[in-house]
């Protein structure tokens, strides 16, 4: 079973450090962790760190893989689309990273899977040049998880897509994780949807890992008073999920 942990994680941009000091505890097989933080916290910069595309001191420790340099998959938040491949043949590529380049039933029947389950088979054989940004989003997180990654980053997967695509996404991924054992690190804007959807929280702040533990425990007004600057409350709908709802900014 996967298991990741980071220990005095930093990271920076030539001389310019940008997160230092992340210490995470060991997240387990089939956990999903919300990286939460403002703007230009660090977040993304983070997940760069851990799938090896940033340097910085620290040990980024990936324990019960098998699968080496493929262990990590890495949905980065933007993705620019101008190479001239179909959305079916650059998952074929993603795909094939991960191995041998010859191509058996299994590589395409996954590939099928994945697009089914994202709602996107319709997009197949479209050039990923000519798609809108919330289909691309949701071809970059194909690609992402045709690889089969014991560990999968997602940076803000759905910022660019309406609300139904929004839980279909999350509710899917979220159901890998806990039928593969797979880990995976979401960062997002949305903290009704880490409320919903995570397991445990990471809150970065100007490149300090602030909190970590459970929604419930990171998620709490003083927090979204003195991280977020505003005055909000967490209060729990009809259906027994918290919810975050802001009233104003704070000063
Ligand atoms: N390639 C780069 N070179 C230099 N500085 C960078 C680079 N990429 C990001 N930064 C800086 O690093 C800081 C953290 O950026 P990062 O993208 O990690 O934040 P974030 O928490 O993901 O932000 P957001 O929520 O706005 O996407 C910012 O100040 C940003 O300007």
């Amino acid at each position: 079973m996967v298991g990741l942990q980071l220990d005095e994680v930093g990271a920076a941009y030539g001389r310019k450090t940008i997160i230092s000091g992340v210490c995470v505890p060991k997240i387990a097989a089939g956990e999903v962790v919300a990286v939460i933080g403002p703007n230009a916290a660090g977040k993304s910069t983070l997940f760069k760190r851990i799938a090896g595309l940033v340097k910085g001191p620290g040990t980024v420790q990936v324990t019960g893989s098998d699968k080496g340099r493929n262990a990590i998959g890495y949905m980065p938040q933007d993705s620019s689309a101008n190479a001239v491949l179909s959305v079916y043949e650059s998952l074929l590529l993603a795909r094939k990273q991960k191995s041998s380049w010859s191509v058996a039933d299994a590589d395409l029947i996954y590939i099928d899977r994945v697009l089914g389950a994202l709602n996107i088979t319709d997009l197949s054989f479209r050039d990923l040049g000519a798609l809108s940004g919330g289909q691309r989003q949701l071809v970059s997180m194909a690609q992402a998880l045709v690889r089969e990654p014991d560990i999968l980053l997602m940076d803000e997967p759905t910022s660019a897509l309406d609300l139904h695509r929004q839980v279909e996404v999350l509710d899917f991924v979220t159901t890998q994780a806990r039928q593969r054992g797979m880990i995976v690190m979401i960062a997002l804007h949305d903290l009704n949807q880490a409320l919903r959807f995570a397991d445990r929280v990471v809150l970065i702040d100007h490149g300090v890992m602030r909190a970590f533990g459970t929604p419930s425990e990171v998620i709490t007004a003083s927090m979204l008073r003195q991280i977020y600057r505003v005055e909000a409350r967490i209060e729990k709908c009809s259906r027994n999920f918290d919810h975050v709802i802001v009233d104003a900014t704070a000063a």
